[in-house]
């Protein structure tokens, strides 16, 4: 097995999420195509509470900002243009969210919306993840399994988030050592919360000392490690950045944050000099910490 010593001077590991604790498909395959589907009927359901409002507020924001771009989807002000009538704003948001998604963009604006429908899902009912049969059979569904999720229970099934098995057992083992242990993804710390609140392993939130998104600024930009390192209290040394994509990488360490990209069934691929610059695991029991047994 391949071993990456981790430097003496890290005492906390920052962690990414798609391609990283999580699979790539599990988000593009089950989290994203629910959004997708249901985000009209998720308008029309939440239009006149506030957080829905807020949500629209930053999503038309985000258009301003975005209209010189191709393909852009203006969503226009709350008044004028027969922007009162909420069918028809609706619909403009609908658009935005399709046109932000088809493009898989990480802005703050569209993550905050799809965090607050997986919430709802998820409190619903109507999303379930990964679901478990007892050994040998393993089942991956889709969402609104109703049906499914009678029979899967009644055959001793749960339904749960989904981490790779070697995440959470690395994690213990890193916490048991004194690291500290912080997220940061561009899916929104409520996102974050309710997918380390029902993981495989059962609530393992309190795994995890913190939570970064996009608020703290990209993950593509190297201010935002230094900002996460004044945050958490600490030098930019004294983290390792354990994530799939090549540009956060390589911003973290623009930061002087050290990094390991992990390469993950599903995962894009790396060029060869990307193979080369970087320091590359495929699990997380493949650090090792000195100051560990
Ligand atoms: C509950 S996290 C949802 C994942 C997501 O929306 C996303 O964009 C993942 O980005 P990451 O930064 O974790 O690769
Ligand atoms: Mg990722």
């Amino acid at each position: 097995m391949v071993v990456l010593s981790v430097p003496a001077e890290v005492t906390v590991i920052l962690l990414d999420i798609e391609g990283t604790t999580t699979p790539i498909a599990f988000v593009k395959d089950i989290l994203f195509p629910y959004v997708k589907e249901n985000v009209e009927e998720y308008l029309q359901a939440h239009w006149e509470e506030e957080e829905c409002q807020q949500d629209v507020r930053l999503l038309r924001k985000q258009a301003e900002e975005d209209s010189h771009l191709d393909g852009a989807v203006p969503i226009p002000a709350a008044s004028g243009n027969g922007a009162d009538d909420p069918q028809w704003m609706i619909q403009a948001v609908v658009d935005n969210v399709y046109w932000q998604m088809s493009l898989d963009r990480k802005t703050t604006a569209l993550k905050q919306l799809q965090g607050h429908m997986w919430r709802a899902a998820f409190k619903a009912g109507h999303m379930k993840a990964e679901v478990t049969v007892p050994s040998p059979l393993k089942l991956l569904l889709i969402y609104d399994l109703t049906l499914w999720g009678t029979l899967m229970t009644s055959a001793g099934a749960h339904s749960s988030w989904r981490f790779f098995e070697d995440v959470v057992p690395a994690v213990r083992k890193w916490r048991e050592a004194g690291m500290k242990v912080y997220v940061y993804s561009s899916g929104s710390v409520e996102a974050q919360k309710l997918l380390f609140g029902h993981s495989t392993e059962g609530d393992i939130l309190e795994l995890v000392d913190g939570h970064f998104d996009t608020k703290i600024g990209h993950k593509v930009e190297s201010e935002s490690y230094q900002k996460i390192a004044s945050s958490i209290g600490c030098s930019t040394n004294n983290i390792l950045f354990l994530t799939d994509v090549s540009r956060e990488a390589s911003a973290a360490e623009e930061a002087g944050v050290h990094v390991a990209v992990v390469v993950r069934p599903g995962n894009a691929g790396l060029t060869d000099d990307e193979k080369t610059h970087f320091s590359l695991i495929t699990s997380f029991s493949e650090l090792y910490l000195p100051s560990s047994t």
